[in-house]
Formats: structure tokens, sequence, C-alpha cells
């Protein structure tokens, strides 16, 4: 650890290795070239990925990840996911508004659902995180457990590690399914 960075612990209620999910949806792959003002510097998705695979890593939970600029292909990942997975993060991109398909699979999974943004999708234009065209209704969140946005890579991390403390609360997301 060197002088001016500071490591912090966190403290879980639980030890169960939990494995989380995490979606990226169609135009996350351009990552490293997109705009920088929204998005940042994080060099590419697969940066983005190791980041917040690592950060699960430290948390002590599996993390994986899956990205396509297909929707059908993310159809198929989550259905081939669900027995296997305690739940997801997902960032629908460019399905943000318009992937009822993707929605509608999560939410059938039966699993907790954090959608995240990069963006405040719902900031205004001309504000300063928000995407610039003005704010936009995601179709996502009305059935979503959960939602960050506006912190850029920031807001996987916020999302893992409040969804991390959640499955560890047994009255809560840790409680025993129907199906358990
Ligand atoms: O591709 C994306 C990324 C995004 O989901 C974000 O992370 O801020 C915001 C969406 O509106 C956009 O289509």
């Amino acid at each position: 650890m060197t002088e001016d960075v500071h490591e912090y612990r966190i403290v879980r209620r639980g030890a169960r290795d939990h494995r989380i999910a995490v979606i990226d949806g169609p135009n996350m792959s351009n990552l490293g070239a997109r705009a920088k003002k929204v998005y940042g510097d994080i060099g590419s998705l697969d940066d983005l990925k190791a980041y917040v695979a690592e950060f699960g890593r430290r948390l002590g939970v599996t993390v994986e990840s899956f990205s396509s600029n297909y929707e059908g292909a993310i159809l198929e990942y989550i259905h081939e996911s669900a027995d296997r997975v305690d739940a997801y993060i997902v960032n629908p991109a460019g399905l943000t508004t318009v992937g009822e398909g993707m929605r509608h699979a999560l939410e059938e999974t039966g699993h907790p659902v954090v959608e995240v943004h990069f963006a405040n999708i719902q900031a205004g234009a001309g504000h300063g995180r928000g995407l610039g065209g003005g704010s936009l209704t995601s179709s996502f969140t009305h059935t979503a457990t959960g939602l960050t946005m506006g912190l850029r890579q920031y807001s996987y991390i916020g999302a893992l590690t409040a969804l991390v403390a959640a499955l560890d609360d047994e009255c809560f997301l840790g409680a025993p399914r129907d199906d358990d």
C-alpha cells in the first residue's frame, strides 16, 4: 500500500461465497472509446470486468461476467446461468429503454437484480453526470431490486458491495426462497 492510498475493509455479516453475474449490454464492448465525460478514462470493457472481479474477490464472492451486443445472446446467458448464480448486476446499456425480453428473463430467474449505469440516466440535458441528450426512462427499473447510476465504473462497485451485504442479510435478500 503506498502512502497516498487507503485500503478499506468491509466486515461482512456472512461468509457465503455468493456467485454474482455481471451483464453488460450492447455498446459496452466499445467502452474505451466512448465519451470520456460520461464513461471516464477506463481503458476497456475487459478492464471493467477485471476491476469488478477483483473487488468481488476482496469481498469474498465470485463474480462472473458476460457481455454481448446481441439481446438474444444475453437472453440465452440469463437462461443458462439462472440455476448457478445468486444475483445479477446488469447494465442494459443500449437496451435500457427497449429491452423487455432481457428484463423479463431476469425477472423470471427470481434472483435479485441490480441495475447499473455509468451515467445518471435521469439527469437533464447539460447536467454533468448525465448522457448529454437529457433524461431517459429505463424499462428495467420497475422490476429491479435496486439501482446505482451516475458514478461511472464505481456504480458497479456500489452495486456489488450493497448486494453482498443484502445477500448476507437473512432478513432481506439472504432469506430462504420458496424453492430452497
Ligand atoms: O450504453 C449505454 C450505457 C449506459 O447504460 C450507462 O452505463 O450509462 C447508459 C445508456 O443510456 C447507454 O445506452
